[in-house]
């Protein structure tokens, strides 16, 4: 196998497997562009990791830009050198960082037939809502911010998201976003296309594998956790002042994203199942929070002192006699929240990363969305009082408390505006359900801080030595 390709998925970004012990056992060309002028092609692959030589396998994307010219101007792309059987000695940059390529890709996405069915076998098939026109001028920029996957921005006019780590299937964040821009909301970015692949080569069987979604670009947004973080600075600032006199209040924009939220929740709710599930599953879902606590024991031993009042929690789970699940976010925190001059928006629909796609799709209780943002306005104070530093213990106590004020603030505006908006009762089982999910979600942070941010592990860790 090629070692500069190698070295360059070990140095991704968004490659999950940092860490294990993993080997590229294959990397096969799934695709080109149309319409490359002469010396370039642009091709799509997909690279096979394999875990500790074990049945454990990821397939990541790679949109690669064959020169038969060095390119001075995206040298830092540069994987590396190697033959290809058009060009000759080629190369090879990772082309998300190529303005050429990526008008390549934005032009197939403006040719594509709005009408147009399913691809034949090993085809990419580019398809597009009506309604937009693209401007096909816009000079394509990647977002330096990128995580899991790779964004594109053209000019002001659209975002393309690269999908890295890709499964045969439907993309929650694909089939999310259609059927909210379908439905007209109006707290998503609009879809405009996505791309699809029908693999023949995954498992003997034909598949289709969603590679990439083109969607409206917010050029007004401003990212929901930077607010957070500016409001809490804000507080922190005004020694003598409460969260609601200071002129960064958050509660405002708090209620606002519970309206969001409710607004997402029940246009989701109309158009994906809705279901209820008995008290076998609500069993199910106890053992599964019960089972993650143990794991995490074994990874944040400090843990185990919130063991007994963590498994209290789950246990009054197992007294409801039901639970109403739907399509949810999955993931949802204020980094997955943008303020525009339109209001709110949410965005990633894809769920949490770690778990398979078929669960990702899977119905939930909208309670797990509704934590995910509460855990965060939790985070955001406790972030700014952790990094701030140098204070004297008096001053630290001080900001502990106004933290603790910003957060019960803005968690209270977010949960009322959401329970209103949405007419839930918060009544006992809405309570014991936030509850279980609030505890799961601050088991789950324990684990990603010790493994991402250990320095911020102590952020969860406090939480669940006070309330949650
Ligand atoms: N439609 C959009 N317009 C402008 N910025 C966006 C849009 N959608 C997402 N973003 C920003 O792009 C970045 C990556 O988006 P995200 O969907 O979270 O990608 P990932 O799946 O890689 O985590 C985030 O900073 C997000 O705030
Ligand atoms: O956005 P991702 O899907 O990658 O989510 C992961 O990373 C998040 C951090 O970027 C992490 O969120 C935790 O930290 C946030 C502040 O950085 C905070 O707002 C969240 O409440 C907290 O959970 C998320 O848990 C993880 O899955």
């Amino acid at each position: 196998m090629n070692d500069e390709l190698r070295s360059y998925v070990a140095e991704a970004r968004w490659f999950g497997g940092k860490g294990r012990d993993w080997e590229l056992t294959s990397v096969r060309r799934v695709g080109e562009l149309p319409g490359a002028p002469d010396g370039l092609r642009v091709t799509i692959e997909l690279a096979e990791v394999v875990y500790g030589g074990d049945a454990d396998t990821e397939l990541y994307q790679l949109p690669l830009a064959y020169y038969q010219q060095p390119q001075d101007r995206i040298g830092h792309a540069l994987i590396g050198e190697w033959h290809d059987d058009e060009l000759g000695q080629a190369y090879v940059y990772d082309a998300v960082h190529d303005r050429e390529s990526m008008a390549l890709w934005l032009r197939a996405f403006a040719a594509a037939d709005p009408v147009a069915g399913g691809a034949g076998p090993g085809e990419l098939m580019f398809h597009r809502l009506p309604g937009h026109e693209f401007d096909l001028e816009a000079h394509s920029t990647l977002f330096s911010g990128e995580q899991s996957n790779s964004s594109v921005a053209f000019g002001e006019d659209s975002l393309m998201k690269v999908f890295r780590k890709v499964t045969p299937g439907v993309n929650p964040d694909v089939a999310i976003h259609q059927v909210l821009t379908e439905a007209g909301s109006t707290h998503v970015a609009a879809l405009y296309g996505w791309l699809d692949l029908v693999d023949d080569e995954a498992e003997g069987t034909y598949s289709t594998i969603q590679l990439a979604m083109l969607q409206q670009f917010l050029r007004t947004a401003s990212d929901g956790w930077d607010l957070a973080l500016a409001s809490v600075r804000n507080l922190f600032a005004e020694a003598d002042l409460h969260a609601d006199e200071v002129g960064g209040d958050f509660a405002g924009e708090a209620a606002r994203l519970g309206v969001a939220l409710a607004e997402v929740h029940d246009d989701l709710a109309e158009h994906f199942p809705l279901e209820q599930r008995d008290a076998a599953v609500v069993d199910d879902l106890a053992t599964a929070m019960e089972q993650r606590l143990t794991a995490a024991i074994d990874v944040v031993p400090d843990l185990a002192v919130h063991e007994a009042s963590l498994r209290a929690t789950y246990a009054a789970l197992r007294e409801l006699d039901h639970i109403d699940v739907q399509q949810v976010h999955g993931d949802l925190h204020l980094g997955q929240t943008l303020r525009t001059s339109k209001g709110w928006k949410i965005v990633d629909f894809e769920g949490e990363p770690a778990k398979p796609l078929a669960e990702r799709l899977k119905p939930d209780s909208a309670w797990r969305d509704v934590a995910g943002m509460m855990r965060s306005f939790d985070y955001a104070p406790r972030v700014v009082a952790l990094t701030s530093g140098g204070y004297d213990a008096e001053e630290s106590d001080q900001r502990a408390y106004r933290a603790a004020e910003w957060s019960a603030r803005n968690r209270t505006a977010f949960l009322d505006a959401y329970t209103n908006r949405r007419g839930v009762e918060a009544d006992r089982t809405a309570r014991v359900l936030l509850d279980a999910y609030l505890a799961d979600k601050v088991v789950y942070e324990a684990v990603y801080e010790a493994r991402n941010r250990p320095g911020w592990l102590s952020i969860p860790l406090a939480a669940l030595g006070e309330t949650r």
